[in-house]
């Protein structure tokens, strides 16, 4: 069945001639003078051949990963060292294009199915061209390979760990990569479902990829299913061949595996040793085995000897990574729907933002019943408002924040796949989210206005409601950005910490002539100002005239006064309108550079 699944890609692995990659002294050092251990790779030396399973074992600490990130060429700073692919030098991009990293923690949208997930992947991944009924066959074949067919219609939130660990490959596997890295893919799962999983793998492999894995602590079962085996210890290679000699070339630098013994235990425990003095015979040995090697490489002598020194080249995230397979506008379709899918089915962050929406607007409805038209209760009126702009504010700040961490980590790995531009994500993260910003604030002053009391007046409302659907998106963006660029208890302590503030310069707190000179520009920058400017402004603003009173004085009757009274003269609430305009523009901008600085942070 993988061979359908070959046969159905363009450019499918039986057109490829076999691979082999040889790295040879890899060095990979940490930047920095303060970093403790600065060298964490150490001129390692190993060869992967198309058609064989590798395990890259260790002891914790080892390099493991670090090698596994250089070798599929994630890290790329601070890595020396030659890379052959075929006997020439690898190209990086070509060699992203061609190979596939699978890390521990693959994040998917927890709120899609296995078989949305797995469309959307072919559907971002295919090249323009391939028919729907292609990436059917192709969906449905990996379906089958990876034995998905109870969980297809499962999301992704539901499925056990084994289903989640077949599905990241499943998604790898769309665009049948000839070269496959995973990191510990059995990390979390029982033995039979490692097992399970391991097979799938050698069923890859031995299909004509290569495939290599970290893996912790093999049992016996699993170490029979390696063809090769790389053993680190302290970022250095004390072994890279095949499985089946490990244990002699052990013997032969005088470490002697007992018999019954689990061959994958052994290794770990010669590792585990607090340096390598012991393990020095085998350190070389590898090496001499890795330079043998080289004199024999059918290779032009000058490519063979070009070190390439990456850092210098592979600055720039452009470098790393593989140009988009499909057009802007396919590729913006694709993820609004994904967007708007996810959205539909997540009920936190939208069902009950919806529900609390209208159950605040009744709470504020019934408390504040019918006080808009009474002179009498005109300071009651301007805390109905002032909480209006709290509640619009942060019922949209806070679950954004939370939208957007379970997003990023999945944008990241998208985008380095090359599956989406920036600009395409970006637009599709706007557009998806405006349904979500109009309702919400529509609902709220729609309820709260007219059991309020507020002058029944559609110009009024008109005004009202565009400055709450201001105060939504304002308050949502601020919430996006935020949840981009910080780790989540941070955002969520950032978020008010930093807005509140700006509330005692909205003018509710205290009047702006009221404020020391040098704080008064502060004002300027408080987008609360303009919010609470403007809600006043449109309900007692635009020749409202006298309040009917309904006591014996009212000391603001006069609508005018009133305003004059906050500082607020002036029908100007296009202005507030146009200020507030400003505001979001700038964190729409914000929100595009918070983008690049995730992209650029997860190098
Ligand atoms: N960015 C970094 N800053 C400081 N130390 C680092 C960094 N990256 C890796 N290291 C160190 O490099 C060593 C190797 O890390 P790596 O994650 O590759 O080990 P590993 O063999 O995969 O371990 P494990 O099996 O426990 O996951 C560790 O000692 C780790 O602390």
């Amino acid at each position: 069945m993988v061979d359908n699944i070959a046969a159905s890609v363009p450019n499918g692995l039986g057109k490829t001639p076999p691979l082999e990659l040889l790295f040879r002294q890899v060095c990979y050092k940490l930047k920095g003078p303060k970093q403790s251990k600065s060298q964490i790779l150490n001129e390692t030396c190993g060869a992967f051949q198309a058609g064989r399973l590798t395990a890259i074992l260790g002891p914790s600490g080892a390099g493991k990963s670090t090698l596994l990130n250089v070798l599929a060429g994630f890290k790329v700073s601070g890595v020396t060292g030659q890379f052959l692919i075929n006997g020439q030098p690898r190209d990086l991009l070509a060699f992203r294009k061609m190979s596939s990293y699978i890390a521990q923690n693959f994040v998917m949208l927890s709120l899609l199915t296995v078989q949305e997930t797995l469309r959307v992947s072919a559907d971002l991944k295919l090249p323009t061209g391939t028919s729907t009924l292609q990436k059917q066959q192709i969906l449905d074949d990996i379906i089958e390979v990876l034995n998905l067919h109870s969980c297809r219609h499962t999301l992704v939130r539901d499925i056990s760990g084994g289903e989640h660990k077949r599905l990241s490959i499943g998604i790898e596997l769309i665009t049948n990569p000839p070269i496959m890295f995973f990191d510990e893919p059995t990390s979390g799962l029982d033995s039979v479902a490692s097992y399970q999983v391991m097979c799938y793998l050698q069923k890859l492999a031995h299909n004509g990829r290569i495939v290599v894995c970290v893996v912790h602590q093999p049992s016996s079962r699993l170490m029979q299913l390696f063809d090769d085996v790389l053993v680190l210890a302290h970022g250095e290679m004390l072994y890279a061949g095949a499985q089946c000699d490990m244990l002699d070339s052990f013997q032969a630098a005088g470490f002697r595996c007992p018999q019954y013994y689990n061959p994958g235990d052994f290794v770990l425990e010669v590792g585990s040793e607090s340096s390598n003095q012991r393990c020095e015979t085998l350190i070389t040995q590898n090496k001499s085995k890795y330079d043998i090697l080289q004199s024999f490489s059918s290779a032009p002598a000058d490519e063979q000897t070009a070190f390439i020194e990456l850092s210098k080249s592979s600055t720039a995230s452009d470098a790393l990574r593989p140009k988009e397979q499909v057009g802007f506008w396919y590729q913006l379709s694709v993820l609004m729907l994904r967007h708007l899918r996810a959205m539909s089915r997540d009920t936190i962050a939208v069902q009950l933002r919806v529900a609390m929406h209208i159950v605040v607007a009744l709470l504020l409805g019934v408390v504040y019943w019918q006080i808009g038209n009474d002179a009498a209760k005109v300071i009651s009126n301007v805390s109905c408002m002032f909480f209006i702009i709290l509640f619009v504010f942060s019922g949209n700040a806070m679950p954004s924040i939370l939208l957007c961490l379970q997003d990023s980590p999945v944008f990241i790995r998208e985008y380095y796949n090359g599956w989406y531009s920036l600009k395409a994500y970006y637009i599709s993260k706007v557009l998806a989210d405006l349904p979500l910003q109009l309702i919400c604030p529509t609902l709220f002053i729609s309820i709260g206005f007219f059991m309020t009391g507020q002058p029944p007046e559609l110009g009024r409302f008109a005004m009202c409601w565009s400055i709450c659907v201001l105060t939504a998106f304002i308050g949502h963006f601020i919430g996006v950005i935020a949840g981009t660029l910080l780790p989540m208890q941070l955002a969520i302590f950032i978020v008010p910490s930093i807005s509140i503030p700006f509330l005692l310069f909205s003018g509710f707190f205290i009047r702006m002539r009221e404020l020391s000179w040098f704080l008064r520009p502060i004002c300027d920058v408080s987008f609360f100002r303009y919010i609470f400017e403007g809600l006043m402004r449109a309900v007692y603003g635009y020749g409202r005239g006298d309040l009917p009173c309904h006591q014996d004085f009212c000391f603001h009757k006069s609508s005018e006064q009133f305003l004059k009274y906050f500082d607020m003269s002036g029908d100007s609430v296009n202005e507030d309108i146009l200020v507030l305009g400003l505001f979001l523009l700038v964190l729409l901008i914000a929100f595009n550079l918070s983008l690049h600085v995730c992209i650029r942070r997860a190098l």
